[in-house]
C-alpha cells in the first residue's frame, strides 16, 4: 500500500528508570513516534524498517497496526534484534546514563529498500541517530534519500541525536550531508546548537536554509519554534500548559508538522498546529501515550483561541 508519508528509522524499545528504581517501558525510537504523531494526526503514514524475529518486534507490529501505521514496509530480520535502549535517572531527574543494544533496522542495506514505495510517497522523513554511527544505516538512508529527490519525493531530516555521546565530526559530516539533501529541516535546538556550533535561533534557521532547506522548524522546547522559508519566518510561541514530561515532544512536533503540512502545504499553519500537539504531548508521561489525535489538537486551539 503506497502512504504520503514513509518514516524510515528505528524502531526502539525504551525502558526509562526513575529516581525512586522503577522503570517505566515504552515504545520509542524517534522515527516510529514521528510516525504514530502522523497517524493521530490524520495523515496516511507507513514506517521503513527492520524489526527482529522476537516479542518486541510483535510488539511494535502490534502497536502500528493500532495506530494505524502501515507496515508493509516492515521487515523482519533474522540475524539481529529489535533495538532496545535503557535511560537511567538521578534523584534530581536529570539524564546520566544510556545504553543501546539491538538494531535490526540498522542493517537495513540499499538493496533492501523499497524503491516502488519510496517513490509514491509524497515525503520520506528520516532522522539522524543511526547513521551517525553505523556505515550501513548511512548508506541505506542516503540510499533511500537518492531514490526519493529522483523521484520527486520531498525529504525530511530530523538530526535527533539525543544525547551527544556520537564523535562529534562523525555526527556533523553525516547530519550535515543529510541536512543539504533535505527540503524540510526539523533540527531541535540542543542538536543544532551542538551540531553548528551557533546559538542564535536565526543564525542556526540561516544555516540549515544555506545548506540547501526550503522550510526549516527549529523546535525550542519551552520557547517554541521558529518556523521558516527563504522569504518568511515565523517565531511560535510556546503554549503555556504544565508540562510534567517533555519525552517525545520532538517527535510529536515533527508527525504532527508533516501530517498537517500534507494536509494545507503551508509551513506555517504546520508550525502552528505542531506547536499546539507538542504542547499537549508533554502533559502526560512517556513518547507515545500523551501524543493528541487531531480532534483534541483542535479542541485544544479553539479553546485556546477564544
Ligand atoms: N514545556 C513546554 N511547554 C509547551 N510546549 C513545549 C514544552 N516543551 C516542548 N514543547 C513543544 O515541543 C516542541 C519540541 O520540543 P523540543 O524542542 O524540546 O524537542 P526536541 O529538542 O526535538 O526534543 P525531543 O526529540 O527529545 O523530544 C517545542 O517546539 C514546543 O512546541
Amino acid at each position: 500500500m503506497s502512504v504520503d508519508l514513509l518514516c524510515f528509522g528505528e524502531p526502539m524499545l525504551e525502558f526509562n528508570q526513575q529516581s525512586d528504581g522503577n522503570y517505566l517501558p515504552g515504545h520509542g525510537g524517534d522515527t516510529s513516534n514521528c510516525a504514530i504523531a502522523a497517524a493521530r494526526s490524520g495523515a496516511s503514514v507507513g514506517m521503513l524498517a527492520h524489526v527482529g524475529a522476537d516479542a518486541f518486534g510483535d510488539s511494535f507490529l502490534s502497536l502500528w497496526e493500532v495506530e494505524g501505521v502501515d507496515t508493509s514496509t516492515v521487515t523482519g530480520s533474522a540475524v539481529a534484534h529489535t533495538g532496545i535502549y535503557f535511560v537511567s535517572h538521578g534523584p534530581d531527574g536529570h539524564q546520566f546514563s544510556y545504553m543501546r543494544a539491538g538494531s535490526a533496522s540498522s542493517r537495513v542495506t540499499p538493496q533492501d529498500l523499497p524503491v516502488a514505495d519510496i517513490e509514491a510517497a509524497k515525503i520520506l522523513h528520516v532522522s539522524g541517530i543511526s547513521q551517525a554511527i553505523s556505515n550501513t544505516a548511512a548508506d541505506a538512508v542516503f540510499a533511500a534519500i537518492d531514490i526519493a529527490r529522483a523521484a520527486g519525493t520531498r525529504v525530511s531530516y530530523d538530526t535527533n541525536l539525543r544525547l551527544k555521546l556520537w564523535p562529534l565530526a562523525r555526527a556533523r559530516a553525516v547530519t550535515h550531508a543529510a541536512m543539504a539533501m533535505a527540503d524540510i529541516a526539523l533540527p531541535g535546538k540542543d542538536d543544532a546548537e551542538h551540531l553548528t556550533g551557533l546559538s542564535d535561533p536565526d543564525a542556526i534557521v540561516d544555516f540549515y536554509l544555506t545548506l540547501g532547506a526550503k522550510v526549516v522548524a527549529l523546535t525550542l522546547g519551552s520557547d517554541g519554534t521558529l518556523v521558516a522559508t527563504s522569504d518568511r519566518r515565523e517565531r511560535i510561541a510556546a503554549f503555556p500548559v504544565k508540562a510534567v514530561d517533555a519525552t517525545g515532544a520532538g517527535d510529536t512536533f515533527d508527525g504532527a508538522f508533516l501530517g498537517e503540512l500534507l494536509r494545507t502545504d503551508d509551513p506555517f499553519a504546520a508550525g502552528r498546529y505542531a506547536n499546539a500537539a507538542a504542547a499537549l504531548s508533554t502533559l502526560g508521561y512517556g513518547a507515545v501515550a500523551p501524543m493528541p489525535t487531531r480532534s483534541a489538537v483542535d479542541r485544544f486551539l479553539e479553546e485556546r483561541n477564544k
